[in-house]
């Protein structure tokens, strides 16, 4: 199988302080992640340098096959989807525009539509909002629709350009419990699907991890405390561990379930 994303032996290291430890990561074509851990665990972090927005200290990272360094960053990006909470938070910029239009946008990665789209980016743009169940809401403007809607529209316009990658980060926040599963359903559905783009999904939540899912890496202060294959990871021993307090994980519909199992001096945590 070939590697999408390559790290040996990566640290980031910010005013004296090492935020990135010593990661050896490989993901494999086919595969799809959750990067898991606690508040400042690392995640985004970790992002910024697959991504290039920030230099590893030291180590060598490998993306789509290309070694960060000997090549160009923005070729790079061009074939990674990205769904990020800063990048809705700028919507003020997306004012007046519809919901398919946001969608259409994606296709040069830029905010409103500067370039021509052709006859079939339009389509795309149209059948991806159908996939989403966006379909009665297409043509109405983003201030109009609900934080569901918004989070599938995104969502649908980090696909726009047929990426090899998408990265989700953090996706639920502000979403109720009906929105935030109807949102984990159409991620599933999508890349269950065969030669589906690499999905990597950040959360501070297990039981986000749908079934499509099928690796974790899980961090703590900057480290890979495990990472691998979801069932050999998602493991009592090493969530307890992550997140500082005892949890048992039950597996349902192949969805893991978490459960506090000691809420004793948690408030000291
Ligand atoms: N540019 C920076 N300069 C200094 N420290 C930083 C910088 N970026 C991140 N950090 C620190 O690195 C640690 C990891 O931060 P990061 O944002 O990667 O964690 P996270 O897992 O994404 O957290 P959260 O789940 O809360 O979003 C934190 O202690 C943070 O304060």
């Amino acid at each position: 199988m070939v590697n999408v994303i390559k790290l040996e032996g990566v640290n980031w290291e910010r005013d004296q302080k090492r935020i990135i430890q010593n990661i050896q990561w490989e993901v494999k074509s086919g595969e799809h992640w959750a990067i898991l851990g606690a508040n400042g665990s690392g995640k985004t972090s970790l992002l910024k340098l697959i991504t290039g927005y920030e230099w590893a200290t030291n180590g060598k990272i490998t993306v789509f096959g290309e070694q960060f360094g000997q090549t160009s960053i923005l070729e790079i990006r061009k074939r990674i989807g990205w769904l990020s909470a800063s990048l809705e938070e700028r919507h003020r910029h997306y004012n007046g525009l519809t919901c398919v239009d946001i969608i259409a946008s994606g296709r040069h990665a830029s905010i409103g539509i500067h370039e021509e789209l052709s006859d079939h980016d339009v389509e795309r743009a149209y059948m991806l909002a159908d996939q989403m169940g966006l379909s009665k809401v297409k043509e109405a403007q983003l201030g109009t629709l609900s934080q569901g809607e918004r989070k599938k529209t995104f969502y649908a316009r980090a696909l726009m350009a047929a990426p090899e990658m998408v990265i989700v980060d953090e996706p639920t926040s502000g979403l109720d419990l009906l929105a935030r599963e109807q949102f984990l359903n159409q991620l599933h559905t999508h890349h269950q699907k065969e030669r589906s783009p690499t999905l990597l999904y950040v959360t501070h939540y297990p039981e986000e991890i749908v079934p499509a899912v099928t690796h974790v890496l899980l961090l703590k202060n900057g480290e890979a405390l495990a990472a691998g294959p979801k069932k050999e990871v998602l493991t009592n021993d090493y969530l307890s561990e992550a997140f500082d307090v005892p949890i048992h994980v039950a597996w349902r519909d192949e969805r893991p379930w978490i459960q506090i199992s000691s809420l004793e001096n948690i408030g000291s945590k």
